[in-house]
């Protein structure tokens, strides 16, 4: 008989439904059931994670912004502020784009230490105006994120380890895209659902038959204690 391995999970492209949008209702009863931690590590603002965890019945161990905010249940960790990234969205602004989201922007209003634009707006301009500031844009295939090189998921999810008691030689991470390769390279087994990207397919240990939940549904079921 073994455990439950501890989790380390992706949201958009991961934990979303077989047309790419929306939180799979398939999940929520395996990761309620699960016997061992469950780490939610993603580039959207801090929220909305604190939110998936809180309406899955899970304890909230989060990674936000791509590792710029870590929430370990007890403590919040900032490894970036906004302020440089909120200048290359001013300058991009001002060259005539948009960052896509509408005038309320709830994407980017509770963002601490990056700035997303929205998936059709024009990217090499974001990335001359990022490269001017020293930061870069990583691209999660759901939106363009203007962030400090220094964080990362990978590093977020090493803090929790450190604050908690998710043992991450035993943990099983799943994710779609470059921004999930930092988190494959801090676990013990790493899978890349069927629509993830090539920087994601590449770093993971193995690429799943299936896409988005269903290649992570698949997957709970055959890693779940036996
Ligand atoms: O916010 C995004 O663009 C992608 O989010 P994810 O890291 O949970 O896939
Ligand atoms: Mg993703």
């Amino acid at each position: 008989m073994t455990a439950d391995p501890p989790l380390v999970l992706d949201i958009d492209g991961t934990l979303t439904r077989p047309e790419g949008w929306g939180i799979d209702p398939r999940i929520f009863d395996p990761l309620l059931e699960w016997e061992a931690p469950i780490v939610i590590a993603t580039g959207k603002a801090f929220p909305y994670p604190v939110a998936l965890c809180h309406f899955l019945g899970v304890p909230e161990l989060v990674v936000a912004e791509n590792g710029g905010v870590v929430y370990t249940g007890d403590d919040v960790f900032f490894t970036a502020d906004r302020e440089a990234a909120e200048a290359v969205a001013r300058e991009y602004e001002a060259a005539g784009y948009s960052l896509g989201w509408g005038p309320e922007d709830t994407v980017n209003r509770w963002r601490e230490t990056e700035i997303a634009v929205q998936y059709d707006q024009p990217v090499e301009p974001l990335r001359a105006i990022a490269a001017e500031y020293g930061l870069e844009v990583v691209d999660t295939g759901y939106a363009y994120h203007v962030k400090d090189a220094a964080p990362n998921k990978g590093d977020g999810v090493r803090t929790i380890a450190e604050h908690t008691n998710v043992d991450l030689t035993e943990a099983v991470a799943v994710g779609d895209s470059e921004n999930d390769v930092a988190t494959f390279e801090a676990v013990d087994r790493s899978f890349a659902v069927a629509n993830a990207d090539e920087a994601a397919r590449a770093a993971a240990d193995e690429v799943l038959a299936d896409a988005h939940a269903d290649g992570t549904l698949a997957l709970l079921e055959r890693v779940a204690s036996a």
